[in-house]
């Protein structure tokens, strides 16, 4: 089973060691925080918390298009390097990404959360369960309910776990049909419940002269890089970035909990750390399940 402080006996500085290592790589690259907290919704949610979306291949998850834009696979694989080299064939790659996403949030001065660890690494990753278990920007609030249940998370984990888009950032082509320019050259929005100058300001940025598969845009147009409850505000003030954000004011179970976390930055935090763990632990795999991978890209 799952424990805290799972490797206290078989390899004490697994947790001081990933926590190092994503240090490292945002002192050199900080946009790799967002990239790593991003990286364990796409793991959890396919298959469970097992690395399955690690794996690199012909028809793995990795080769699907909706995982296209996900990064951080590097910093990963160099945590597992070092692990490998003082307590080989122990620490799962599927526990390396967990505390990765834990540490990318503290980083950026959000809450610190303790995590059980002892997954074990799943073994198949099909880039035909992506579509289906990832929640797509068009999606309504009722579908994003539903796949969120059918993960054994609640509407309230919905909200709060969407409050990650307070960090991080996203290619035009993920927002720029909820606006567009006319064949004069004029701006139109198209999404009413985005806001018409913050629509203009992402047009501005997302100009078509700009390839928009490249060009990215701060998720949180106020802090994106601190780990805050200005997502909700955010909402509020009709910022969300995503079709998928601003719905979450359009539905009346998600406002109320919208205005809950927007108002009081420690509730968001405890509920964080409450939600992520559930989150954390979705169908993983433990015992004798599985395997220790040796290369986090590969199976053994
Ligand atoms: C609820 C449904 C969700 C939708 C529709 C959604 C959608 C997206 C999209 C389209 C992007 C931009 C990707 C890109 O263009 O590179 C993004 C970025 C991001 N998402 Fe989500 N997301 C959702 C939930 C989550 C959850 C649950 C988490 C983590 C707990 C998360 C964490 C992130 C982070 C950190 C980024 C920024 C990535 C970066 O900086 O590279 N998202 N999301
Ligand atoms: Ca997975
Ligand atoms: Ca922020």
């Amino acid at each position: 089973d799952l424990s805290f402080n799972f490797y206290a006996g078989s390899c004490p500085g697994a947790e001081f060691i990933v926590r190092n290592t994503v240090r490292s790589a945002s002192t050199t690259d900080p946009s790799i925080l967002g990239k790593l907290l991003r990286l364990i919704f796409h793991d959890c949610f396919v298959q469970g918390c097992d690395a399955s979306v690690l794996i690199r291949g012909n028809g793995t998850e990795r080769s699907d298009p909706g995982n296209a834009s996900l990064g951080g696979f590097t910093v990963i694989e160099s945590a597992k390097n070092v692990l490998e080299i003082f307590c080989p064939g122990i620490v799962s790659c599927a526990d390396i990404l967990v505390l990765a996403a834990r540490d990318a949030v503290e980083a950026l001065g959000g809450p610190v959360v303790a995590v059980p660890t002892g997954r074990r690494d799943g073994t198949v990753s099909l880039a035909e369960n992506v579509r289906p278990n990832i929640i797509d920007t068009d999606f309504t609030v009722d579908k994003m309910i539903t796949v969120f249940s059918s993960k054994g998370l609640s509407v309230q984990d919905l909200v709060v776990l969407s409050g990650a888009h307070t960090i991080g950032a996203a290619h035009c082509n993920t927002f720029n049909s909820r606006f567009k320019r006319d064949p004069n050259g004029n701006f139109e929005l198209i999404d009413a419940s985005l806001d018409n100058n913050y629509a203009q300001t992402l047009m501005n940025k997302c100009s078509s002269s700009m390839d928009p598969t490249t060009t990215v845009v701060n998720n949180d147009p106020e802090t994106s890089s601190t780990f805050d409850n200005q997502y909700y505000r955010n909402l509020q003030a009709h910022k969300g970035l995503f079709q998928t954000d601003s719905a979450l004011m359009e539905d009346e179970r998600t406002r109320k909990i919208v205005e809950i976390l927007a108002n009081d930055e420690e509730i968001f935090f405890e509920r964080w750390s409450e939600s992520f763990v559930k989150m954390s632990v979705m169908g993983v795999r433990v015992g004798e399940e599985g395997e220790i991978r040796r290369s986090c890209s590969f199976v053994n």
